[in-house]
């Protein structure tokens, strides 16, 4: 089998292309989504960029800002948000912006408007920026109901709403994983070409895995059904083998391995933050809807994460996402704790 770099590139479907074939099924489509695509396309490749070169150009450490979540901001937390802003409103086709980095949405002025509503986090996983860990960037797209009047309920909606969601991570090689509602595909930027290429077409996730991952410093606030999880996971009452701990801390890495190598990733409540510590629109909603699409499941300890209706766009929600039977455990000791309620 031929693996070198040149082999992969003999179909050269690139990301463009990819949608370009998409927008192709839908005759009535004016290629708006494609133009919005191509704009987040270009603030990853930056971002990625940036982050490459962060130690030299001196864009490691904080930005000596405070963001809305109380969160110290880093240099590269308020440049990725400036290129992602500038990106998406340049495109002409975005109508509200919901950025982690910003206390308030942000309407597009009438004459750059356009009919896709973004909610992103332009830098996730901030706390491993300095040690240069995989980050990411998350990203999820709606459209507006009535573009000449846009109102905060176009974003504050049920995740299952969403048309597109995605992530970028920027690791051991820059990988876009996007979903448009048909299937979950991976395309990794060649950085001699500058362009992402299709390298995980149809990504299913194994329908059961053998890792877990979660923050386990948290375990002392845990409630029944996660702390029964977690031991069940490493002392199984039956002949299976205890699953392995991978947990990196940026939930675009984190999930990212979850969706190629199977098993769960959990953000769950706990004592000290009884809504989790997740945010739902930028990061529960965009990673559930491609858990969704790689056939895997997302459940919030209450409901399924995509049927959740927000009322606040920085609102948090507990999250336990991944392979479909491994997710239908944990489903099952939440019903338990209820029917003993
Ligand atoms: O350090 P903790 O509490 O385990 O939290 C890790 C989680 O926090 C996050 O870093 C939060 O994201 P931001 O860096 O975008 O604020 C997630 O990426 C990750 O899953
Ligand atoms: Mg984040
Ligand atoms: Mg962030």
């Amino acid at each position: 089998m031929d693996h070198s770099v040149e082999a992969h590139r003999t179909d050269l479907m690139t990301i463009t292309r990819y949608v370009l074939n998409e927008q192709s099924k839908h005759p009535e489509s004016r290629g708006d989504f494609t133009i919005l695509l191509s704009h987040i396309v270009l603030g990853c490749k930056f971002v990625c960029s940036a982050v490459n070169k962060a130690g030299l150009a001196k864009l490691l450490g904080l930005a000596g800002e405070t963001n809305i979540q109380g969160e110290e901001q880093k240099k590269l937390d308020v440049l990725s948000n400036e290129v992602f802003v500038k990106a998406l409103v340049s495109s002409g086709r975005t109508c509200i912006l919901v950025s982690e980095e910003d206390e308030e949405a942000i309407f597009v002025e009438p004459s750059k408007r356009g009919r896709y509503c973004v909610v992103f986090d332009p830098l996730d996983g901030s706390s491993n920026i300095d040690c240069g860990v995989s980050i990411g960037t998350i990203f999820g797209i709606y459209t507006v109901k009535d573009q000449d009047e846009p109102s905060l309920n176009d974003v504050l909606q049920p995740g299952k709403n969403m048309l597109a969601a995605g992530y970028c991570m920027y690791g051991s090689s820059c990988t876009l994983v996007l979903s448009t509602g048909s299937g979950v595909n991976g395309f990794t930027l060649d950085p001699s070409l500058g362009e992402f290429i299709l390298t995980h077409p149809d990504i299913k996730i194994p329908k059961k895995g053998n890792i877990y991952s979660v923050n386990e410093g948290n375990a002392k606030n845990w409630d029944g059904p996660t702390t029964k999880y977690v031991e069940k996971c490493k002392f199984p009452k039956d002949s299976s083998s205890p699953k392995s701990l991978r947990y990196i801390g940026s939930m675009v890495a984190d999930v990212h391995r979850t969706m190629l190598y199977g098993g769960i990733f959990l953000y769950p409540a706990d004592k000290k933050s009884p809504n989790g510590k997740l945010r739902v629109l930028y990061e529960v909603f965009p990673m559930s809807f491609l858990m969704e699409q790689a056939g895997g499941q997302s459940f919030t300890g209450k409901e399924r994460a995509l049927d959740l209706d927000p009322t606040k766009i920085h609102q948090r929600s507990p999250i336990f996402l991944g392979s479909y039977d491994d997710v239908e455990e944990i489903k099952a000791l939440y019903a338990e704790e209820n029917a003993k309620a």
